[in-house]
């Protein structure tokens, strides 16, 4: 039986906790393939029907939900009702308690709002984890499953399996990520080399980039969230602060890690751009060790995201490419209509480059999936002063691959940004595990 390589307060083997079991239960959504939500509630007015609604904790979840309200008498209509193709799941739930299918064992995770056990399918063995959740919350729970069933479907994001509820829980039996925390994996090893960082911000990134087509807002995008895989696959996990919203809809209320939290949160309007800038500042964490915006109190941490300009020209960046400064510096851009999309941020040159060209060195064709007119010559024409970007700008879109890759090289060697120097924001780099084990950890490591 495979042990989970970290585990978090009160963790504990497996071994022994849990028995056999014959054959697997067939009942999942994971063959279900996602399709577009056809019952999107219409965009209110600002501030009536977008407005706040308590979730678990205190928490405050401003989006609408995209389909129905759960009335506060009828929890459990309110669920199967949500949850769609959970929904005979749930129902069997109803009838049978969660230990009548599954067998429990120990804790693996903690988060805010309760916490992640082991447990295993009693009809064929498989291993799952199992999230209860307290009732008191029970509007957020519902989003929560509906956004993960309405995500389903898609490699990078946590499979739910299943909800069951008792009196006081729900749980949410989930697809096991037994390879730990992204968070884990960088405390063990310290800052990631460019072309790791660039490959975590690659499948990060598509995930992401899903997430948005779907309509959902992650909110909390940090490495405390990012799961692995026993393969070591990464995957996007805990949509707790997730919320839904049509096109263009703008989400107000304050929601996320304030570590990560994009600057217009905190002016109170916002879109999905805020994934955006939390991966940001987690290309930041990856590459660097350190928080890009720091303070001693929430309030100065608020007012470090919303004034402090990073100086991309001096101190640990002097030894990056300008090409990983380039898309950090637009990852964080406080300006959220040139912040870039999740899409552009897998076309920047610094993905391609990291990404297709290790590829490339084992596999030679691969290269033409390097699309020229995807990647953003222009852009980088704009930050740049030197000959790399100058003989960049002579290359026509039928350039061939060779040549593309030959530009990325030249590109992530000499483009410098020309930006006027600015004023230094980067404490020295804090080592990860120091800065979340701190008496800031529960005010900037986990979600608000
Ligand atoms: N599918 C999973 N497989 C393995 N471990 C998991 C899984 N889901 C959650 N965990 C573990 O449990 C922890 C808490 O889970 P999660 O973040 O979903 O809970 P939460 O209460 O919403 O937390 P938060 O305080 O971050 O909002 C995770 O950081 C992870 O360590």
């Amino acid at each position: 039986m495979e042990s989970l390589p970290r585990k978090r307060k009160g963790a504990r083997s497996l071994a022994g906790s849990l028995h056999d079991a014959s054959a697997d239960r067939k009942r999942t959504c994971r063959e279900r393939k996602p399709r577009p939500d056809k019952k999107k509630k219409k965009p209110s007015a600002a501030g009536d029907d977008a407005a706040t609604a308590s979730g678990r904790g205190g928490v405050v979840m401003t989006a609408p939900p995209a389909s129905g309200r759960a009335t506060p008498d009828s929890p459990g209509r309110g669920l199967k009702r949500k949850v769609g193709c959970i929904e005979s799941a749930t129902r069997i739930g109803r009838k049978k308690r969660l230990e009548t299918e599954y067998e429990l064992g120990d804790e693996i995770g903690q988060g805010k709002f309760g916490s992640v056990r082991i447990c295993r399918a009693k009809a064929g063995g498989e291993e799952f984890a199992c999230k209860a959740l307290p009732k008191n919350g029970e509007e957020t729970v519902h989003r929560e499953v509906e956004i993960m069933q309405h995500l389903s479907g898609h490699p990078g994001v946590v499979t739910l399996k299943a909800v069951f509820e008792d009196a006081d829980k729900f749980y949410l039996v989930m697809e096991l990520c037994s390879g730990g925390r992204l968070l884990d994996e960088m405390a063990r090893d310290g800052t990631f080399s460019e072309q790791r960082a660039a490959l975590v911000i690659k499948d990060l990134m598509s995930v992401v980039k899903y997430c948005h087509e779907m309509g959902v807002i992650h909110r909390d995008i940090k490495p405390e969230n990012i799961l692995l895989t026993k393969t070591g696959k990464m995957k996007l996990a805990d949509f707790g602060l997730a919320a839904r919203v049509t096109n263009g809809q703008k989400l107000s209320g304050v929601a996320g890690s304030p570590a990560y939290v994009a600057p217009e949160v905190l002016s109170g309007s916002y879109s999905e751009k805020v994934d955006i800038w939390g991966a940001g500042v987690l290309l930041h964490v990856l590459l660097l060790g350190s928080l890009p915006f720091q303070g001693g109190s929430l309030e100065a941490v608020f007012e470090a995201i919303k004034t402090v300009e990073l100086d991309f020209n001096s101190g640990p960046w002097e030894s990056m490419s300008v090409l990983g400064r380039d898309l950090i510096s637009r990852m964080l851009d406080r300006d959220v209509s040139s912040r870039m999309t999740a899409d552009q941020v897998l076309c920047h040159p610094w993905v391609l480059f990291y990404t297709e060209c290790t590829l490339k060195a084992v596999t030679p064709n691969v290269t033409n999936q390097i699309v020229a007119p995807k990647i953003p010559w222009d852009r980088i024409r704009s930050h740049s002063e030197s000959s790399a970007s100058d003989s960049s700008s002579q290359r026509s879109e039928d350039q061939d691959e060779c040549g593309i890759v030959d530009a990325l090289t030249a590109a992530i060697t000499h483009v410098r940004i020309s930006e006027p120097k600015r004023t230094r924001l980067c404490s020295p780099g804090i080592p990860i595990q120091q800065e979340c084990s701190s008496n800031l950890k529960s005010n900037l490591c986990t979600a608000f």
